[in-house]
């Protein structure tokens, strides 16, 4: 018995042994590896966070907690223009070059971040006109389909859009507009409401068909919250491309992880696809006859035209069109809205002042119960309450990331902080909108408020100082990128900022209904807010 006993406990000595030297030889070729990694990299010298020294890790772990735009503030606060936040990342606030690194020359390639919105098809990675690196295959591709989406090929769909900010009215009125009386109104969550909105506008431009969450009120089919988490996801696994084949870019990852995001979108895309080809089967979708009966052509007649005049051209690159019109279009012009809605009303006189400004601007509820866009542009000061939300949230609040060309980059900004020199070629640069959109420099020691009047000349402000002001302004103005990589989107999305605050401001009186608690933002590359709950009445003065 005793001999089974020493038996036994040799075994778990042993055993406890062995484990131990695993663990001792895994976390000695773990250090040594974060040692070489750190000795190895050229920007060791830059300051940020001493984890991100060493690893990807860190700032994956930042922007999963969904407040990265919050923390690089601080992070900037504390070290300066430049931080570093990766072994190979600098996230960088210096205006001065924004013109070098988001031009039309194409030099700076996406980074291998973009790469995850990609979808895997017949074991290929298909990206897209957002992820595509190659500048030369993202120029021909945009070549192709830019002009339907430039502001005059915006303006074709605006009657699309019109019908579903009715649509919007109706709904609200119907369900929560029933008094003229403020103070009785019920208060309801009208963030959700613009984000139905604008899933039904996807699905209107895109199909001549809303989407039907505003009818629903409800995200019925789970879309609008599968696509939250395709954003959770993409803003972290593009820290560690890598990590994707293994969640997501395999055959084998929806069946062992359920992932299956990007895949789950694709398919809704092709759906969308294979009823139009049935519609025209049938002779339901031909676009001349719906142009005579006086409809525009939605995105996918347009799409449909440029596969007939470019023969050869797979059903996967329509497919992938719709799927940035899905992807990209909704949650980022929803955010927007909400911005311009919750900013306005939040800060005192806002509100009131823009409805004084819709009036002189010759605009009512009566005469114009949808504003259109080229009414909506005449008034300046829906011009800088719109632009001025986008500057204060942007509808993008995570690094938009570059690779460093050949020849390596000067970063100025970084000469007083330690060795500033050349960033080599293969490092990357990151630009986050929300920071540089908060630079003082630029934006004024008031840039952390929320002021629509710094769009507009000030009472002793000459033309000239407003002029240069407002170029500096435009000029850091990343909200919808810059270069050869602007927002194809940017048209459409403003537009529709215009007219639903407008529409909104028109016809109803609407009041926070707790102004004293700040909304949630949760920050996934789209910073998306919880909480605009107000009250809504008719207007009636
Ligand atoms: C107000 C709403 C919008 C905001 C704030 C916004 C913001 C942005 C930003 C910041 C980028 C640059 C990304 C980068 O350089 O890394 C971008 C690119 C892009 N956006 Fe938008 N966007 C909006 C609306 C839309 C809409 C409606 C569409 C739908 C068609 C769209 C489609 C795209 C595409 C395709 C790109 C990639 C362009 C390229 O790489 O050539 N966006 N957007």
């Amino acid at each position: 018995m005793s001999g089974y006993i020493a038996l036994f406990q040799l075994g778990h000595f042993t055993a406890s042994w062995s484990f131990i030297s695993y663990l001792v030889v895994t976390l000695g070729v773990l250090s040594a590896y974060l040692v070489v990694t750190y000795l190895r990299s050229p920007l060791r010298h830059y300051p940020g966070p001493f984890l991100a020294n060493f690893t990807n890790l860190w700032r994956m772990y930042y922007i999963r907690r969904g407040r990265f735009h919050l923390d690089m503030a601080q992070l900037h606060k504390k070290y300066g223009p430049v931080v570093r936040i990766a072994p190979n990342v600098l996230d960088v606030d210096d205006p001065s070059l924004i013109k070098t690194v988001f031009s039309t020359k194409g030099d700076w390639i996406k980074t291998g971040y973009y790469a995850s919105t990609s979808v895997l098809l017949d074991g290929r990675l298909m990206y897209s006109i957002f992820s595509e690196p190659d500048e030369d295959k993202h120029a021909a591709e945009k070549r192709l389909i830019a002009k339907y989406y430039s502001a005059a090929g915006a303006l074709t769909v605006e009657p699309l859009i019109d019908k579903i900010i009715a649509q919007l009215c109706a709904e609200l009125e119907t369900r929560f507009i029933t008094t003229s009386e403020i103070g009785t109104a019920k208060s309801f969550d009208l963030g959700s409401w613009i984000l139905y909105y604008a899933w039904d506008v996807v699905g209107n431009v895109t199909f001549s068909k809303p989407l039907g969450y505003l009818s629903a009120g409800a995200d019925f089919d789970g879309t609008l919250r599968a696509s939250e988490k395709v954003l959770d996801y993409f803003s972290w696994v593009g820290c560690m491309p890598w990590l994707d084949m293994i969640f997501e870019k395999n055959r084998l990852a929806p069946y062992i992880w359920r992932s299956g995001t990007f895949v789950a979108l694709g398919a809704t895309c092709v759906r969308h696809l294979i009823s139009r080809y049935q519609d025209l089967a049938v002779g339901a979708a031909d676009k001349d006859a719906k142009v005579a009966s006086g409809q525009p052509p939605d995105y996918l007649d347009r799409f449909l035209e440029v596969k007939a005049e470019n023969p050869g051209l797979p059903d996967s690159q329509v497919v992938s069109w719709i799927m940035i019109n899905m992807g990209a279009g909704a949650d980022t012009t929803a955010i927007s809205i909400r911005s311009a809605l919750y900013f306005s009303l939040r800060t005192p006189g806002v509100w009131q002042t823009l409805r004084a400004a819709l009036a002189e601007g010759g605009l009512s509820a009566a005469e114009n119960p949808i504003v259109s866009f080229k009414q909506a542009r005449k008034v300046p000061y829906l011009d800088a309450v719109v632009r001025e939300s986008i500057r204060y949230l942007p509808g993008v609040s995570l690094g938009l990331e570059r690779y460093v060309p050949a020849g390596g980059q000067r970063l100025a900004s970084a000469s007083t902080h330690g060795k500033a020199g050349i960033v080599p070629e293969g490092s990357v640069l990151a630009f986050n909108p929300y920071i540089l959109n908060r630079n003082k420099e630029i934006w004024g020691p008031d840039a952390d408020e929320f002021r629509p009047e710094r769009w507009l000349q000030g009472p002793d402000e000459t033309e000239e100082a407003f002029t240069q002001r407002l170029r500096a302004m435009n000029d850091t103005d990343l909200s919808f990128g810059a270069g050869s990589r602007i927002c194809i989107g940017k048209n459409m999305g403003l537009m529709q900022v215009y007219k639903v605050v407008a529409t909104l401001a028109l016809r109803y009186d609407i009041d926070l209904a707790h102004p004293e608690r700040e909304w949630t933002v949760i920050n996934s590359w789209f910073p998306r807010q919880k909480g605009l709950e107000v009250r809504m009445a008719r207007r009636v003065r």
